[in-house]
């Protein structure tokens, strides 16, 4: 049994104005320090999509009235450091479902995905400045990217690999049509 490790996931929906985000800096209103992450996110998926599609030949706007009731998250994932990383692993084997989900890669790293022609698991490079963009799966089936274009832009299968010293805070956006 593996003990000492907790990964802790926080969830905020973006259509229902709920909770913020915690400010770090003392005199900033979390409202302050939320809302421009969440408005910048929010967009930047909007903006994915139409990109996407448009490189595949549809129109930009095809899908937009599928996000009128939008069930799009921010979430922020935790993960202590893990005595024993070789017997946990900080989140299994899964696809993402929804529309897509955008996330960054830190120094810590630990984000791996399984490549489609060996099936063998490779790391994600942490690259400063860049996002990830996660194709979601076929769970939702009318609603994910992945049915949207017929199969063209795939779902990879990712899991993450847990650090023995260093936390890790990842924060990231689930992109969701109306339900
Ligand atoms: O924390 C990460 O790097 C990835 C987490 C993830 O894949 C997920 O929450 O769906
Ligand atoms: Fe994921």
């Amino acid at each position: 049994m593996v003990t000492g490790f907790k990964m802790t996931s926080i969830t905020l929906p973006i259509q229902n104005e709920p909770l913020w985000l915690c400010s770090q800096s003392p005199g900033t209103s979390p409202h302050e320090a939320g809302a421009p992450l969440r408005i910048n996110m929010s967009r930047m998926s909007n903006i994915l999509c139409n990109t996407l599609h448009t490189l595949k030949g549809l129109p930009a706007d095809r899908f937009h009235g599928f996000f009128k009731d939008q069930t799009s998250y921010i979430r922020l994932n935790h993960y202590n450091p893990c005595p024993s990383p070789h017997l946990a692993l900080g989140l299994g084997r899964h696809q993402d479902s929804g529309v897509l989900t955008i996330l960054n890669e830190d120094d810590v790293g630990g984000l791996e995905v399984k490549r489609k022609t060996d099936g063998k698991w490779v790391r994600v490079k942490s690259t400063p400045d860049a996002y990830i963009i996660n194709i979601g799966d076929t769970t939702q089936r009318r609603k994910s990217m992945q049915v949207w274009t017929n199969d063209e832009y795939e779902s990879v299968e990712h899991r993450m690999v847990v650090n023995s010293e260093r936390e890790r805070m990842k924060l990231l956006l689930d992109a969701g049509a109306s339900a």
